[in-house]
């Protein structure tokens, strides 16, 4: 689905990677090119140098539904209902169809009270949770989240997690440093100095990492039982 072939972009040095449908996520220490990776892949930067298809296409002919990992860049309206809804009607989707689908979405997401709430009195993880219900509300082809669970507590995670396993987008591609996330899913990709260095499932990528502080500790705690 995702195919980078020779991209240089700052750090970013990949000859070649493909990434199929499903869950993937990035792994990697700070400054690794995580995000730098993500934003080509979400069309908001181009490369300097090769190229990035989704599904054959350049990114910006791709819907792709992006949250980022600064919770107050991701809102835009004054409401919850309005920021869930706002993606609906600019796709012209019908009026009567609209509330259903966002009253269903939020409460999918456990934030369903939220719903009148203005935007601007929200918690960081409560932000988190409403721009993921405004992307998911617009079922995307591609689905990007840059480190969105670092302001969710556990419960709102798996909420998350349960969520994302729901309402599949055909492919969602998201980088963290909770790497119980990372366990979760279909494929992982570790990045090292701009480099997909490992990539495979969860099994085949943390056997590499697991004398490292990358290992889930969810499986370190699974070793000891
Ligand atoms: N606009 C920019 N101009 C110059 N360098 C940049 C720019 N954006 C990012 N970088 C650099 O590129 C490198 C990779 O950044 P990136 O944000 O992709 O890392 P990351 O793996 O997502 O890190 P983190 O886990 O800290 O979020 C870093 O060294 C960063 O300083």
């Amino acid at each position: 689905m995702i195919y980078a072939q020779n991209l240089r972009h700052r750090l970013l040095d990949i000859e070649s990677l493909h990434i199929g449908g499903g869950h993937t996520t990035i792994i990697g220490h700070n400054g690794s090119g995580k995000t730098t990776f993500l934003k080509l892949c979400a069309g908001i930067e181009l490369p300097q140098h090769g190229t990035l298809t989704i599904s054959g296409k350049e990114p910006r002919a791709v819907d792709i539904g992006w949250v980022g990992e600064v919770p107050d860049n991701n809102l835009v309206f004054r409401t919850v209902y309005d920021e869930v809804a706002s993606g609906l009607r600019f796709r012209r989707t019908p009026v009567d169809d609209i509330e259903p689908a966002v009253l269903d979405v939020l409460s999918d997401m456990g934030i369903l009270h939220l719903s009148s709430r203005a935007s601007h009195t929200l918690s960081g993880g409560e932000k988190a949770l409403v721009a993921c219900a405004a992307a998911l509300a617009l079922s995307p082809e591609l689905l990007i989240l840059d480190e969105t669970d670092t302001h969710l507590d556990r419960k709102a995670a798996d909420i998350l997690e349960t969520m994302i396993h729901r309402r599949p987008a055909p492919c969602i591609l998201q980088c963290t440093h909770d790497m119980d996330t990372a366990a979760c899913s279909d494929q992982v990709i570790y990045f090292d100095g701009g480099h997909p260095r490992y990539a495979g499932t969860p099994d085949e990528v943390f056997f590499h990492l697991s004398e490292t502080e990358m290992y889930p500790p969810l499986w370190r705690i699974a070793e000891c039982i």
